[in-house]
């Protein structure tokens, strides 16, 4: 049967004061998919992400979501300070009302496998890396078992090497457990790593101006793949324009 899990956005109009962020966005997610909304800096990816995700009211239009669970990973770590490593990744477990040893147990777990080791365990957040603070922000995200992620250019920060580690994971996480992801960023490569659509943001008022489908699934596409692809989309117009790419000399 069908899951009955879905994100549906209708007719979304967004201003902050006088300024329209958002105007007439429509899409919706299913269960499994992975979207990524990509556009240009400023042009209300967050705003939108955060109206998706409720922690932003809907002023018009509608959100309906009725994915079972869903958690967030965010450019910043967004770590609690005074929490340490495990109990920082133990947050969203305890507010399900897990018992506190079998929350600490799944969250020592989570974090050998998000590559943090035992001597970490007991660090607060002002003595981990920018890298470190991340994993730690992918574990509490991923504990929780969610039906739906959020993502909010949760890699920029991070090197070559732990974005890719990460991105397998998730890409693994997407096959094993059906996990849907909403993902916000203006990385290109990124996205058409992950993704099954994207949908391309233009700004002043933002709204979709373009969609792209991947079918390829996920776990098959090599770099190769992802660089041909990259190419291919640079040089449409649409994706030109929004990003002004033609002022850089990309034409
Ligand atoms: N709380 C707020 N109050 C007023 N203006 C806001 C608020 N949040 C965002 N904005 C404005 O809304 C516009 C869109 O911001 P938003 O962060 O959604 O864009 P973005 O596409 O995510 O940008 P970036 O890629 O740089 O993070 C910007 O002009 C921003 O200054």
């Amino acid at each position: 049967m069908a899951s009955l899990e879905c994100l549906e956005v209708k007719r979304l109009n967004h201003s902050f004061g006088f300024t329209q962020i958002l105007k007439d966005i429509n899409f919706s997610i299913k269960k499994g998919e992975v979207l990524s909304i990509v556009g240009p800096s400023g042009g209300g990816k967050t705003t939108l992400m955060h109206l998706c995700a409720n922690l932003l009211d809907v002023q018009e239009g509608s959100v309906e979501n009725t994915f079972t669970s869903s958690s967030f990973a965010f450019q910043e770590a967004r770590l609690l300070p005074w929490k340490n490593v495990i109990d920082n990744i133990a947050i969203g477990l305890l507010a399900k009302g897990i018992k506190n040893k079998v929350a600490k147990k799944m969250s020592e777990e989570i974090a050998l496998k998000f590559g943090l080791e035992k001597d970490d365990f007991d660090k607060f957040p002002k003595d981990l890396s920018g890298g470190m603070k991340q994993r730690v922000s992918f574990a509490r995200a991923l504990v929780v078992n969610p039906s739906l992620l959020f993502l909010d250019e949760p890699f920029s920060a991070l090197d070559i090497g732990l974005k890719m580690e990460l991105q397998t994971y998730l890409i693994q996480m997407v096959k094993e457990k059906n996990l849907t992801i909403l993902f916000i960023t203006h990385d290109l490569m990124e996205a058409i790593r992950l993704s099954d659509k994207i949908h391309l943001l233009q700004a002043d008022p933002g709204h979709i101006i373009k969609e792209f489908e991947y079918d390829l699934s996920q776990e098959k596409r090599d770099d190769k793949f992802v660089y041909n692809e990259t190419a291919k989309i640079l040089q449409d117009e649409t994706i030109i324009n929004t990003f002004e790419l033609q002022t850089i000399g990309f034409k």
